[in-house]
């Protein structure tokens, strides 16, 4: 594909390409999960990036205005060519990736509908999803408040159900129950979902979900009582300002009583408020699905970063040996290699445990629907988990491939400020990161003290049951060549995150109460949770690796990548290692030295691992990471677009410019 893209110049990789040890068309399936995948995936981006209405190389000149009108026009051209193409959901939600453009169709896909899906009735979907679906009205999630995101409790919209007229009276009480940062709110959405709470029979249910119309269909201005618009800038040019984040306040807007979400709760035509046999967690459900999602949006961030880093660090050359040869690659430097090398390796680990949490997600929601809610809490723990150390590592790693790529990485062409721009807020969003691990770390709690009452864990706590063995484990390993083997590895991560839970359950109880405990003890809990998380992706990186992998040498490298994302973690974390007696010092120096070993191995292969991510330049975005390696040109090149350089004297020379230097040339000439 990206060779396709390339369009035959000079390949100033190929070099690089030729030292490959692995078949890259086997990594591509290996990345993208199926033959078929990759096929697709192909199809989509290529017709992105042959649509001049996709371009997007002067997206962070545009004023917020254009940029917002630009998003409007990309995303109405998206769906005509859905229509025009008689796109699968497959190939419509590729597209809507491809074109790299956050909008309110992002909201409308991921949050609109699924909310609605899993909330609403049969009877309140078939009506409300047959519209959305066709886009006859547009939807947004309006959940958080001015003054409450976090705390969803805590939200003061109310929904007052009027048994005289069988309606809810919608309202924003306070200037702190504004809705505030619902994406497509500001200026697209027709309709939301409004997370209120509930009020019936003068009796404060909590929160609800409730479908409302927002704007007229016919000129798109605000029902009367809705008083809605943008929230304002917000970080990075270009970036996540093509999304129009809303504040809303309601004036007790009236909706009919039916317009209230109600499949695990009903409000009766007598306003006698009902729950179903489902848990109330459920409410949250659209959020675990999301936080699913986001997984393998940071996945993608990551290895898109990485691929520029890689390519650019193969370029760009910095000094030469003493005895006056060839300049050095940066990328032959080993402090190049250990700085980079690990966010490779956790591109693919993130990306194979997404696709694990996938169909984990997938399984939770079936066994739903026969009402079985045993595994919801695991799933609630393992999303809300994976999301917050996957993003957190993501958004840091964007930051430093940034550093990776000099000065260069600095300029907007780079594609690396947007693409940090555009997935630092996943820290925050769909949930704060901490506020999730500390979710996680209330999962383990219960965990740890059901193991002590004699109750065997399951699923990805199942390694607890264990307990006898992993609290008293010492690391058998002696040599470099021990850390090579999956189940020593295995077992030190399970022993760390086994351990530092136990120690946080032990002085929880030491506490006068729980809830003090707890919060005493948050910041060791949450680095418990990441403990716990971290040891979930070196699972499954090591199970896909017991898979089924095709191509020559491909599962040769992934091994070399696998080891590389424990080691890196057993060097960073060591503390943690050490502290726990998992490892010893020694041990912990044996795994610094294996890692050395490994990112030597990988440097060959480096540009064909992130070849194998299948990434076009235009998805890309960068000059630093063309498939031709032709940095120079590029960046000499789009540097002539900005519209500083439009004129050849700037604006404002007239003004101030020229005064200026008129000023100071006949001072000095007194
Ligand atoms: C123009 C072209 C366009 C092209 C575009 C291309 C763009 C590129 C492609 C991008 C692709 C995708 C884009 C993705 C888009 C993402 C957009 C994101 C937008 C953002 C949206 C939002 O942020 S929505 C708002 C999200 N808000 C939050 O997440 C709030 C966080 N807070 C909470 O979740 C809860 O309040 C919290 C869990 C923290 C506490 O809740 P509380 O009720 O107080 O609960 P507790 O008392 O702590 O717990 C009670 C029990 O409930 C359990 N529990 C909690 N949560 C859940 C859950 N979700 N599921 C199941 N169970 C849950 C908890 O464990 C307790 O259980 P226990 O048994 O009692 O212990
Ligand atoms: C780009 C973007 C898009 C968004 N889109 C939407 C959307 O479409 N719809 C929507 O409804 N919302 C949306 N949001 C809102 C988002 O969901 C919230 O911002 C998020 O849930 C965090 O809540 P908060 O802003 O209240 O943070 P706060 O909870 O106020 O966090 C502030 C600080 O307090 C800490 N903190 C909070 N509680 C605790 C605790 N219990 N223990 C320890 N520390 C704590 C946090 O770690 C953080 O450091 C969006 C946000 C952003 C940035």
């Amino acid at each position: 594909m990206a060779a396709a893209d390339w369009g035959g110049k000079a390949d100033h990789l190929a070099g690089e390409r030729a030292t490959a040890q692995f078949d890259v068309d086997g990594m591509k399936v290996a990345w993208a999960g199926s033959r078929h995948a990759v096929e697709v995936a192909d199809r989509m981006a290529c017709l992105v990036a042959s649509d001049p209405v996709f371009r997007k190389d002067t997206r962070t000149m545009l004023s917020r205005k254009e940029l917002f009108k630009d998003t409007l026009k990309k995303a109405a051209h998206a769906w005509k060519r859905t229509v025009e193409l008689h796109l699968t959901e497959e190939e419509a939600n590729l597209l809507r990736l491809y074109i790299d453009q956050p909008g309110y169709v992002d909201l409308h896909w991921v949050m609109f509908v699924p909310a609605i899906k899993g909330q609403g009735t049969e009877e309140q979907q078939k009506k409300w999803l047959t519209m959305a679906y066709k886009f006859q009205i547009i939807g947004t999630y309006a959940q958080t408040e001015l003054g409450h995101g976090s705390n969803v409790q805590g939200l003061e919209t109310t929904a007052t159900f009027d048994p005289s007229t069988d309606e809810f009276i919608m309202h924003s009480p306070t200037l702190t129950s504004s809705k505030w940062w619902p994406g497509g709110l500001g200026k697209t959405s027709t309709h939301a979902v409004v997370y209120a709470r509930l009020i019936t029979e003068g009796k404060d249910y909590g929160i609800h979900g409730f479908i409302m119309q927002l704007r007229s269909l016919d000129d798109h201005s605000p029902l009367p009582g809705i008083t809605i618009g943008d929230i304002g800038g917000k970080f990075g040019s270009g970036a996540y300002n093509s999304m129009d984040n809303g504040v809303m306040r309601l004036d007790h807007v009236r909706i009919p009583r039916d317009q209230m979400l109600m499949r695990l709760a009903q409000v009766t035509r007598e306003g006698k408020y009902v729950h179903s046999d489902v848990p109330k967690q459920l409410l949250y459900g659209t959020m675990v699905y999301v936080r699913q999602t986001i997984v393998a949006d940071a996945s993608r961030a990551l290895s898109r970063a990485v691929c520029i880093a890689v390519r650019y660090g193969a370029i760009r050359k910095q000094f030469g040996s003493k005895a006056g040869g060839p300049e050095t690659q940066v990328l032959n430097y080993k402090t190049q290699q250990s700085r980079l090398f690990p966010f490779l390796a956790s591109a693919y680990a993130f990306r194979f445990v997404g696709q694990w949490l996938k169909w984990l997600y997938t399984d939770v929601t079936q066994k739903l629907e026969s009402k079985d809610f045993s595994t919801l809490p695991e799933a609630h723990a393992c999303t809300a988990g994976l999301k917050s150390v996957t993003t957190s590592a993501t958004a840091d790693a964007i930051e430093e491939c940034q550093k990776l790529c000099g000065g260069h990485g600095y300029l907007n062409s780079s594609g690396l400020p947007e693409l940090f721009a555009v997935n630092l807020p996943a820290c925050t969003y769909e949930g704060d990161n901490v506020v999730l691990l500390l979710q996680v770390a209330r999962f383990l709690m219960k965990t740890v003290s059901q193991v002590a009452s004699g109750k065997q864990p399951v699923g990805t706590t199942a390694y607890m049951g264990n307990i006898q063995h992993l609290m008293q484990c010492k690391s058998v390993v002696n040599t470099v060549e021990d850390w090579l083997n999956p189940a020593a590895i295995k077992e030190v991560f399970e022993a760390r995150a086994l351990r530092m839970a136990v120690n946080c359950a032990q002085n929880i109880s030491k506490a006068p109460s729980q809830e003090e405990g707890f919060s005493e003890l948050s910041p060791d809990l949450v680095e418990a949770a990441v403990a716990h998380v971290q040891l979930i992706i070196v699972t499954k990186f090591i199970e896909k690796l017991q898979e089924d992998i095709l191509g020559h040498g491909v599962k040769e490298q992934l091994q070399k990548l696998c080891g590389i994302y424990a080691l890196h973690l057993i060097h960073k974390h060591l503390g943690d290692f050490l502290s726990t007696g998992c490892v010893t010092a020694r041990q912990g120096s044996l795994a610094n030295e294996r890692l050395g070993k490994l990112y030597a191995q990988v440097r060959p292969n480096a540009v064909a691992l992130v070849d194998a991510f299948d990434y076009t330049d235009h998805y890309l975005g960068s000059a630093l990471g063309r498939y031709d390696g032709d940095v120079y040109s590029a960046l000499y090149k789009e540097a002539w677009k900005d519209p500083l350089n439009e004129t050849v004297v700037p604006d404002g020379y007239q003004e101030h410019l020229r005064p200026l230097l008129k000023q100071q040339l006949k001072l000095s000439r007194l």
